[in-house]
Parts: C-alpha cells; sequence; structure tokens
C-alpha cells in the first residue's frame, strides 16, 4: 500500500502500553512505543505494530463502559504512575479470523485531553463519511421460519447490534406468509429511501429478494420478461444476506463461509459483488430466475421429496439424498445448449473465481464494448442458430450451476471453477450409470478428485441452455402429478417405468413445475453486499 501523509498521529496509550497512532485517507496504524532503560530515546517497535485499512472501520465511538471495572483499573494504574489519562475513544474494525470469518474488534486509546480525544473522533469520523459506497439505510426482511428457525434471533442478537454501532437506520419487516417479501418488494416498497435490501433467511428467502427486485425493475422500465432474449435491466439496490437457512449456498458461495456478524460487516463496509442470474422460460412464458442450482432428476427429485419433510430442518435434505440416492432414477430428454467463448474458460479448467475475479473483470469490459455495438450487427448475432450443441440421451441428474454451489456440504461446490459474474452458467449432465459409479461421482464433491473426470459425466460453460423431457411433463400437458418418493405418479397407467418418465427442476431449492425449460444466463443482473472469496492470507 502507497504510503500517504498522516491525517493526524499522536502518542496515546493502548492499555497500560505507550503508543504512536497514526491515521491517513487509507489506514490507521499503531504501533506500542518501548522506552529504553535510561527513558531516551523511546523505540518503535516494528513487530508491534498494527495497520486497519480506513475501510475496514466499522464506527469510531467514546467507549460506552466508560465505568467498568477494566477502564477504570487503567486509568488508576496510568494515575499512579504519573500519567493519568482520562479520555478515551474507542475504534471498531474488522478482524479477519479463519475461514473468511470475520469479527468486529475493538481497540480503546487513551488520550491525555478531552480535545485530542474529540479531534481524533473527528477525524476518524470525517474519512467514514468520505466512504460512499457504504449503506446508510437498509430494508431488512426476516424469514422466521427458515432453517432451524432462528432468523429473528440470530437478527436481533447478532447483526442489528452491529447496524447500530455502525449508524446504519434499518426498517425491519418479518414475513408473515411464504411470497410476502416478494410481494411487498414487487409492489409497495418504497426502494429510494434504502440504499440496499437485506434477507435473513436461506436461498428460498434470497430467491423471494431476487424475485421482487428483478421484477419490479423490469416492470418499471417497460421489459417484458416473458420474451426469452429481452434485454433485462439491472437492479440498483445491492442485497445482502444474513444466513439463517439451510443449505445457505449463495452466501456461502460469495463470502466464504455461513456466519451472520460476517456478512453484516459486509454489508456495514459496502461491498459490492455483481452477480448472474439465470432467467427460465417455458416456451414464451417466464418461469423464474435462479443464481444457485438449477437440478433436474436426482437434485429435482431430492427437492421435491425433502419439501415433505420441512419440520426436521435441515437435515430433510440428508435423508431426501438417501432415498434419492437409492431410488436412483434416470429421465430421458433432449439437451440443447450455446457454448460460452472461450475466454471465460472451462469448468475443469481449476481456475476460482476469487475477490476481484479478472474473468469477471474482463466479462464487464466485454458487456460494456457489446453495448456500444451497432443495432444492425447485434441483430445478425442473435438471428444466427449456430453453435448450438445436442445431446440427447438418459440422465441421472441434468445440473446447472451459475456459480459454484459452495456450502458446507460441499465446501468446493458442484462447480467448483464456475463463476458468479462471468455471463456463463456450467451445464453439468450426468448420464445413466450404475448406482455404485454415481455414488463415486457423488463423493468425489467431498475430496480433492475431479468429479467431473468420470466418462458418464460431461460439463460445458455455456450461455444458453434448453431441456426437452422425451415425455411430456404433467404440467407441461396441464394436469398436476401426485409425486411418490420414488418420482411421480402418473394417472396414465401405460407410463409406469419411472426411470423413462419426468422429474422436476429445483430452482435455488423451489419446485418448478414445468420439465420443459429454456434457460438465459443474464449477465451481472444483480449486486450482493460481498466481495467473492478473498485469497487466505
Ligand atoms: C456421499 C456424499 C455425497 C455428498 C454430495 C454433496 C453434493 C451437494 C451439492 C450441494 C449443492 C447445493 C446447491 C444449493 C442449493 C440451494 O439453493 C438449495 C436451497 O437452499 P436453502 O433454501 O438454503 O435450503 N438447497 C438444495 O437444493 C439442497 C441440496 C442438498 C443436497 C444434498
Ligand atoms: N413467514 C413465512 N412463513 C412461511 N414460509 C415463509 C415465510 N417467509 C418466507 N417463507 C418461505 O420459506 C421458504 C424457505 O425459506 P428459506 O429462508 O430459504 O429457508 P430454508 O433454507 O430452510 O429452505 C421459502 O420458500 C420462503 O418463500
Ligand atoms: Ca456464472
Amino acid at each position: 500500500m502507497e504510503e500517504q501523509p498522516s491525517l493526524i498521529s499522536s502518542k496515546l496509550f493502548l492499555k497500560n502500553r505507550q503508543v504512536e497512532v497514526a491515521l491517513s485517507r487509507a489506514v490507521l496504524t499503531w504501533k506500542e512505543i518501548k522506552e529504553s532503560k535510561n527513558r531516551i530515546p523511546l523505540i518503535p517497535q516494528a513487530d508491534l505494530s498494527h495497520a486497519v485499512p480506513v475501510s475496514e472501520i466499522v464506527a469510531v465511538h467514546k467507549p460506552e463502559d466508560e465505568d467498568q471495572p477494566q477502564m477504570r483499573r487503567t486509568q488508576k494504574k496510568n494515575k499512579e504512575s504519573s500519567q493519568f489519562v482520562p479520555y478515551a475513544f474507542t475504534v471498531s474494525y474488522v478482524r479477519r479470523m479463519k475461514q473468511h470469518q470475520w469479527q468486529c474488534s475493538d481497540v480503546t486509546f487513551l488520550c491525555d485531553s478531552r480535545g485530542l480525544c474529540e479531534q481524533w473522533i473527528q477525524v476518524t469520523n470525517e474519512q467514514l463519511s468520505l466512504l460512499t459506497n457504504r449503506p446508510k439505510s437498509l430494508l431488512v426482511y426476516i424469514n422466521p421460519c427458515g432453517g432451524k428457525q432462528r432468523g429473528k434471533r440470530i437478527y436481533e442478537q447478532k447483526v442489528a447490534p452491529v447496524f447500530r454501532q455502525a449508524g446504519i437506520f434499518t426498517d425491519v419487516i418479518v414475513t408473515e406468509r411464504a411470497n410476502h417479501a416478494r410481494d411487498h418488494l414487487r409492489t409497495e416498497a418504497n426502494l429510494d429511501k434504502y440504499d440496499g435490501v437485506v434477507c435473513v433467511g436461506g436461498d428460498g428467502m434470497f430467491s423471494e429478494i431476487l424475485h421482487g427486485l428483478v421484477i419490479r425493475t423490469q416492470r418499471d422500465h417497460d421489459v417484458d420478461q416473458n420474451r426469452p432474449d429481452a434485454e433485462l435491466v439491472s437492479c440498483l439496490s445491492r442485497i445482502g444476506i444474513i444466513p439463517a437457512g439451510s443449505t445457505d449456498c449463495i452466501c456461502f458461495a460469495t463470502v466464504g463461509t455461513n456466519d451472520p456478524v460476517t456478512s453484516a460487516l459486509h454489508i456495514i463496509v459496502g461491498d459490492n459483488q455483481p452477480m448472474d442470474v439465470c432467467s427460465v422460460h417455458h416456451k414464451d412464458s417466464f418461469l423464474r430466475y435462479s443464481v444457485s442450482l438449477l437440478g433436474y432428476g436426482f437434485y429435482g427429485d431430492l427437492l421435491a421429496d425433502s419439501e415433505k419433510k420441512r419440520w426436521l430442518g435441515p437435515a430433510r435434505y440428508d435423508l431426501s439424498g438417501f432415498k434419492t440416492f437409492f431410488c436412483h432414477n434416470f429421465y430421458e430428454g433432449t439437451v440443447c445448449f450455446l457454448p460460452a467463448e472461450d475466454s471465460v474458460g472451462h469448468p475443469r479448467d481449476k481456475l476460482q473465481c476469487k475477490s476481484g475475479c479478472r474473468i469477471c473483470q474482463h466479462k464487464l469490459e466485454s458487456k460494456e464494448k457489446h453495448k456500444e455495438m451497432p443495432e444492425e450487427k447485434e441483430k445478425a448475432g442473435k438471428d444466427s442458430n449456430k453453435g448450438w450443441n445436442v445431446v440427447r440421451g438418459e440422465f441421472i441428474s441434468v445440473n446447472s450451476a451459475c456459480m459454484s454451489c459452495s456450502c458446507p456440504r460441499c465446501p468446493k461446490g458442484l462447480s467448483p471453477s464456475a463463476h458468479l459474474a462471468d455471463g456463463t452458467t456450467d451445464l453439468i449432465l450426468i448420464k445413466k450409470c450404475s448406482r455404485m459409479n454415481f455414488f463415486r461421482h457423488l463423493f468425489r464433491h467431498t475430496n480433492k478428485q475431479d468429479q467431473f473426470d468420470h466418462s458418464f459425466v460431461e460439463v460445458h460453460r455455456v450461455k444458453k441452455f434448453h431441456f426437452q423431457p422425451k415425455v411430456d411433463s404433467p404440467e407441461d400437458q396441464s394436469y398436476h402429478p401426485e409425486r411418490t418418493a420414488c418420482g411421480p405418479k402418473f394417472s396414465n397407467p401405460k407410463i409406469s417405468n419411472y426411470s423413462t418418465a419426468v422429474s422436476s427442476w429445483t430452482c435455488d431449492g423451489e419446485i418448478l413445475h414445468h420439465a420443459a425449460i429454456q434457460v438465459s444466463v443474464q449477465h451481472q443482473l444483480i449486486r450482493l453486499f460481498a466481495r467473492g472469496i478473498e485469497e487466505q492470507q
């Protein structure tokens, strides 16, 4: 980091040690001053120095605990040593812990005059007020029923105090029913009042916020979402996720951990992570948006079964996982896909998407260029059907991972090298194979081996894909199937072989009621209060 001139620098006390403290535009530093035996000269000790980027200071304030025993003891000690220092200020800042966790730490400096103390608070606050990317007011939705039903408690005990400390104004809505948050955002919320929206819950709750914001933005700009080729308008509001669900994959894959305080701190410092969104259509009607897993076959069946076991909380996925694995269904269908350009890499290139990812940034530059492309040229590109590939067969699973989908169950993710914002999704086709081979593939999600290195697995980085089941889905025929543990039960007695019938899609954990779908990646449609996965220090 380039050294910058200090805005203020003083000799202060930290507990009973004297420290040299300095604040520049970029960084707050303090280092202990060790006195030599004859008291001169004062030698600063480099190994006891600390540096906190200004961008990671949460707040500066007078200690709330000026009366607490520790503070009084320190003051008394300093008084006895004829260095009585009765004025103090506390800096709260982000401290990195292991495995991408952040903590809010406090350091309290003691000054020997009220004026100096107030000057430090004022100068630090002035620097914080220059950080314009930080949210000042937020609209918070809490799902009280997600995960282990701890959303409200998590927010009140772990998140609200840090938001308060950072001086963030919040309006909090505890949802009363499914789709409450989506409908409120879509029709009622005055978004001009807020610098962002926060969701407390799992991926299903995030999906509500996503739909509320995207649908509203398109409506405000007269974009017809039913057109699969419509150019969608990116949402202005950033979204923060406080994990309180069952999988919390969107939080884990964008922050690196599922910890409410870490997420709250990413919101406070005003992080900004653009993210791709898949739009899903059936013929010419819009079905849903997805940012994590769109899965047909294995994951679709697993999810449908797990919905009946919601009362089990997150453990429902383990039980349904076993059951679905032993059913070992496969489904016939056709997948057509449009591969992405080579510049975005390949799902097996082992180049993980990290904070400030070059591939995602490169794609953003080309998106800007694309906007300047003359209309005629653009039209010619769109009209051509060139480049589409077709795979017809029997599939155990057809998955699209628009991001790595890493989560505590599967820390490297369903597609470890997928990117958050490159305008593509990784299409993973698991073709019919033995149960043992499918187990081998699944097991590789938990170790360092490549889960795509099997003859029955194909993986492609794509911009769009279509899926058509061989048998029309019951929904496509306009009747609702009654699902059994091992696939759908058909009212047509001729179709009794589940292995060739239809499954359903899970879309970020919500069931889609059509099997024939068209999917298009909408490049960087939304932004999160996150920064992607940081390199471990
Ligand atoms: C022999 C050991 C095999 C282990 C294989 C594990 C593979 C797990 C892949 C997990 C991918 C998760 C993708 C995320 C999906 C979520 O969006 C979705 C909804 O989340 P939430 O609302 O927070 O519950 N969750 C799921 O679909 C659950 C998938 C569980 C798979 C076991
Ligand atoms: N107040 C509520 N009552 C019932 N369901 C709700 C409520 N608020 C949100 N939901 C729905 O709960 C479902 C699961 O939410 P989510 O937060 O993702 O938890 P989980 O990760 O456990 O699935 C979502 O489909 C969401 O729409
Ligand atoms: Ca992507």
